[in-house]
């Protein structure tokens, strides 16, 4: 049986047959993943990475913090897109959302390099002032300008703080091999490295050390998270295919996009999900927008967004798909991996009209309000099926990692795109560049500059 399930009844007869009659082509494109005779095959190391390398590596990691000769209290991640998002995901889903207020013998993780804010920045290193900070500055290239920006200034920081010798053993990078200028850099200052494999791209990394270095330094149960994973890759190396959720989801979206919807919105109920949906966009988002085809991913907090895209969802442009995600009874309180529940208070007078909510939990009406949502945007015209998780834990988001990965190379080869280039993301970089004055690009800037 599937660790995550998926249930289609609202995705409408007509769809549902769609979806039957691509299963082949689905099971197949899986298939060539496998094989590694796909388009974009030599970045496929993502696919069983947890057996293959995944579960030696959360041991190498562990075994380097154990023997770290430096106390932190605060993680902070240098990286952008694929370089941080995974690891964003994970720590707000698993850590509470107070972290650093509430008592808690877990570091506090933050993050830099994801934008060009100085006001932001400046706020991370007020940030550090009041800790004792362990640095992990991620780039797969080691030349990406947010991230290369924002290390200079930590860098900076970090050595007039402590001087050089103890900043290089609070700094740690993890970057390609041999490639790039931060392997130069952790090569020249001594600093500790690991290594983005060559054959995973970015938004593909979280198993790897660019996620795993860092989670674990957060003390968060990296081992589960491979867990999950590896249970789901597993599950896709044999039985009833057909039938497996990550290709029916593939096939969905295919389906979907060939019905004429354009936008695909991930909707979720639970407010700790949010870069977990940040996560997934950059992933589909990269990995199908091209060659002009692709679904847009958009995702949608409810109930908060039913009280602000909620209009447009039930009654706007008729071009959407929706995918609901829920995770089975969410409560688990962060601080003690205590069960916690909260129901409605018992009250003498029902002058707020809810006493018909006394004594139910708020994570069942939570999810009646979801199911009551799903219904009416399938009556209003969208299309929409529900991506069912246990309980939120490592385990289950290292699951919904290999869901996901594996659906949207699946999609996006149903689409006839490859899953794993990122060809449009050089045009913004080059005018940077050009604009900024990088030598080379001289020209490019001068010819930016007439049409300001
Ligand atoms: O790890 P790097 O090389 O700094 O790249 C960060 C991100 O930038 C991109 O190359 C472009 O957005 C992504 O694919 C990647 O996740």
């Amino acid at each position: 049986m599937s660790l995550i399930k998926l249930d289609e009844k609202f995705l409408g007869t007509e769809l549902r047959e769609k979806v039957d009659a691509k299963m082949s082509v689905a099971v197949e494109k899986l298939h060539s993943i496998q094989e590694k005779s796909c388009v974009g095959s030599e970045y496929t190391g993502w696919w069983d990475y947890p057996q293959i390398y995944g579960f030696n590596l959360v041991k190498d990691v562990q075994a380097y913090i154990n023997s770290l000769d430096v106390a932190y209290d605060l993680v902070l991640v240098i990286g952008i897109g694929g370089s941080y998002l995974g690891t964003r995901a994970v720590s707000s889903a698993m850590q509470h959302s107070y972290q650093g207020l509430v008592n808690s013998d877990k570091p506090l993780i933050s993050f830099l390099g994801h934008h060009l804010s100085e006001t932001a920045m400046i706020e991370v290193l007020d940030l550090l002032d009041e800790r004792q900070p362990i640095v992990n500055v991620i780039s797969k290239s080691g030349t990406t300008t947010e991230p290369s920006v924002a290390f200079r200034v930590v860098r900076k920081y970090m050595e007039d703080r402590f001087g050089k010798d103890e900043a290089s053993k609070r700094i740690i990078a993890t970057t390609d091999k041999d490639k790039g200028a931060l392997r130069q850099v952790s090569q020249d200052l001594g600093y500790k490295s690991f290594v983005v494999p060559d054959d995973i791209g970015g938004r593909y990394s979280v198993l790897s050390p660019v996620g795993i270095v860092p989670l674990a330094l957060a003390k968060i149960d990296v081992e589960a998270l491979m867990e999950g994973a590896h249970q789901v890759f597993n599950e896709l190396k044999s039985g009833d295919l057909n039938n497996h959720p990550v290709l029916r989801y593939a096939a969905a979206r295919n389906v979907a996009y060939e019905s004429d919807k354009r936008i695909e919105i991930l909707s979720y109920i639970n407010p700790k999900l949010f870069y977990v949906v940040e996560w997934w966009k950059q992933l589909f988002g990269e990995s199908e927008g091209k060659d002009g085809k692709g679904l847009f991913p958009a995702g949608l907090a409810y109930t908060t967004d039913l009280h602000s895209l909620g209009q447009y969802v039930q009654e706007g442009v008729r071009n959407l798909f929706e995918t609901f995600i829920h995770f089975d009874d969410a409560s688990t309180s962060h601080r003690g991996a205590v069960e916690q529940q909260l129901k409605v208070p018992v009250s003498e007078s029902n002058v707020d009209q809810i006493g018909y909510l006394e004594g139910k939990r708020i994570n069942d009406i939570n999810y009646g309000a979801m199911v009551a949502t799903k219904i009416a945007h399938f009556d209003g015209q969208v299309p929409c099926v529900e991506i069912q998780a246990p309980s939120l834990s490592e385990k289950t988001i290292g699951a919904l990692f290999a869901f996901f990965e594996t659906a949207c190379a699946v999609s996006c080869l149903m689409l006839d795109v490859n899953p794993f280039d990122q060809p449009g993301v050089e045009a913004y970089k080059k005018n940077l560049f050009g604009l900024m004055g990088k030598p080379g690009f001289e020209d490019l800037g001068q010819e930016l500059k007439t049409r300001l």
